[in-house]
């Protein structure tokens, strides 16, 4: 493939893939963004879609801390308490979890044919569990799953410790990252696996300012779009969904 400066670049090839979770597989930012909305109503500021780029895909505490200072509330709401606050709405929001379009397809595709598959998530242990309780068995095919409290995930995205961790533990690992191929929805996730030095699939919310597109060695507009065999992975067999 030729790019219009007539530069070729060649796609590495892929024996493992890591998924991102919220935004990706699962359709949870939403919750994030109407509960995030809700609270800023309060005090009179709108949320907008720069505000939320900076949040999205980072642990929990780290998100909070940038929504406090970047809506100048933080001598009203400490992050830690607008994480309080947040918690009952959001708890009563993730058990309804949809998935994503394609995300089930996909996954199940890799999995059947033997492509290792695994997920790193900046969502923490509690809240895995009520995002996923509807959705096991497509977790379940995962080898295995990297959450943003895992001890080895020192810091968040766009640090790489979470895809660097998922690489290690796959069977015979760690993997090299440039065999690797990460699917985000956020631009620090992106940023994380090009930090780890893996290829990234970004299939970014179309609010998100395409700017943030260029980091990404290929932009989708949804799971349903991806094409295995750009990455020499295995094509899918039928267009079923
Ligand atoms: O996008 P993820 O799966 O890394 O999750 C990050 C936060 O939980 C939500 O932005
Ligand atoms: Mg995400």
């Amino acid at each position: 493939m030729a790019d219009l400066s007539g530069v070729v670049s060649v796609r590495k090839p892929i024996t493992h893939v890591i998924f991102d979770m919220d935004g990706l597989l699962l359709d949870t930012e939403k919750f994030y963004t109407e509960v995030q909305e809700l609270i800023l109503a309060r005090y009179n500021k709108t949320f907008d879609w720069t505000l939320k780029a900076k949040m999205m895909g980072k642990k929990a505490i780290e998100s909070a801390r940038i929504f406090v200072e970047e809506t100048g509330i933080s001598n009203s709401l400490s992050a830690e308490q607008f994480l309080t606050e947040r918690e009952d709405m959001l708890q009563s929001l993730f058990p309804t979890s949809e998935l994503m379009p394609g995300a089930s397809r996909l996954v199940k595709h890799l999995h059947a044919k033997g492509v290792p598959i695994a997920v790193a998530t900046g969502s923490h242990r509690r809240h895995f569990e009520l995002k996923t309780q509807r959705h096991r068995e497509i977790f379940s095919l995962m080898h295995h799953i990297v959450l943003g409290d895992d001890p080895e995930v020192k810091q968040g995205k766009p640090s790489p410790d979470g895809f660097l961790a998922a690489a290690k533990r796959f069977e015979g690992g760690p993997v090299d990252p440039c065999n690797v191929l990460v699917f985000e929805d956020a631009p620090s996730g992106v940023l994380a696996a090009k930090n780890a030095g893996m290829s990234a699939v970004m299939v970014p919310d179309p609010r998100l300012d395409k700017s943030f597109h260029d980091a990404a060695d290929q932009v989708l507009n949804s799971l349903l779009d991806f094409n295995p065999s750009e990455w020499a992975l295995p094509p899918f067999e039928d267009n079923a969904s």
